[in-house]
C-alpha cells in the first residue's frame, strides 16, 4: 500500500530554542484513517502543520501523494495545497458570510478548478446537508457546521485530510456523528485522513494511532480501543514526566 503522506526525519525547532519535533519518520498509507496522539506539547500540531505543508520544517522532508512539498517553494507549496490537501479544524473555519454551498465550492474556486455543482450537492446531500445549501453558517448546529467542513475538506478529492481536533468543540453526540462520518470518508469515499486528537474515544474510530512524545515517535497502536488508547497515553504521560520517550 502507498502511502499518501511520509515525513521523513522531520525536525521542526522554534527560535533555535524549543525542539517541537525531533526527528519523526512516518507513513500515512492511502486509504486509512490515523490518529495523532501525545501528552499537550509532544508536537502534534506541529507534525500536522508540518505534514500538512502549512509551516515548514527546520529539517526533513515531506511528500504528498508522492510530491516531495518540502522542495517546493512557498507559492509553489499554497498551490499543491489547495489542490492535494483539505483541512478540517476544531472551530470549521467557515465563512460567515458564505451560504453552506458556497462555503463547499470555496477550495474549488481558490484553486481556480470548475465547480461541479451537481458533484458539492451530491455530496452534501450524503452528509445529511441537502436541504441546508442556502443556510448560512450561524444557523447550523456545531454537529451540521462540522459536517460542511468534512464536505470542504471532500470536493476537491484531496491525496489526504487534516483534521486538527475535529471533535474537540462538540458534545458527545455530534462528536460520535462526525467521527463515524470520518470513517466513512475512508472506508467509503477512499481518502486518507490523518486526525489530531486528545481524545481516546475520538482515536478509537481511526485504524491505528501514532503516538508523540517530546517530539519523537513513540509507539503505534493498531485497531485501536478507546480504554488500550487511554492506558497506552496514560504511561507516555509517566515516560514525559520522568524525561523518557516510551
Ligand atoms: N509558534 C511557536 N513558537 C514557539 N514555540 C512553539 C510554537 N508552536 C509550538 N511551539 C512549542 O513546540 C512544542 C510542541 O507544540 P505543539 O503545539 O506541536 O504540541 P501539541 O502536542 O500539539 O500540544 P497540545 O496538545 O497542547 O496542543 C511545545 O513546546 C510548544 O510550546
Amino acid at each position: 500500500m502507498s502511502d499518501a503522506v511520509r515525513v521523513e526525519s522531520l525536525h521542526k525547532t522554534y527560535d533555535d530554542t524549543v525542539t517541537a519535533l525531533a526527528g519523526v519518520t512516518a507513513g500515512f498509507p492511502n486509504g486509512t484513517f490515523t490518529a495523532v496522539m501525545g501528552p499537550s506539547g509532544s508536537g502534534k500540531s506541529t507534525l500536522l502543520q508540518c505534514a500538512a505543508g502549512l509551516d515548514r520544517p527546520t529539517g526533513g522532508r515531506v511528500f504528498i501523494g508522492g510530491t516531495e512539498v518540502t522542495a517546493a517553494n512557498d507559492t509553489k507549496m499554497t498551490k499543491f495545497r489547495r489542490q492535494r490537501v483539505g483541512f478540517i479544524f476544531q472551530d470549521y473555519n467557515l465563512l460567515p458570510s458564505l451560504t453552506v454551498e458556497q462555503n463547499v465550492v470555496l477550495p474549488l474556486r481558490l484553486a481556480g478548478r470548475k465547480v461541479d455543482r451537481r458533484r458539492c450537492r451530491e455530496v452534501l446531500g450524503h452528509l445529511g446537508l441537502g436541504d441546508r445549501l442556502n443556510d448560512r453558517p450561524e444557523k447550523l448546529s456545531g454537529g451540521q457546521r462540522q459536517r460542511v467542513a468534512v464536505a470542504r475538506a471532500l470536493v476537491t478529492e484531496p491525496a489526504v485530510i487534516f483534521a486538527d481536533e475535529p471533535t474537540g468543540a462538540l458534545d458527545l453526540r455530534s462528536a460520535q456523528d462526525v467521527l463515524a462520518l470520518l470513517r466513512a470518508v475512508v472506508h467509503q469515499y477512499g481518502r486518507t485522513v490523518v486526525m489530531v486528537t486528545h481524545d481516546p474515544m475520538a482515536a478509537a474510530y481511526a485504524d491505528s494511532v501514532l503516538f508523540l512524545a517530546d517530539g519523537r515517535l513513540a509507539g503505534e497502536l493498531r485497531n485501536p480501543t478507546a480504554d488500550a488508547v487511554a492506558e497506552r497515553l496514560a504511561h507516555l504521560g509517566d515516560a514525559a514526566r520522568v524525561g523518557v520517550a516510551a
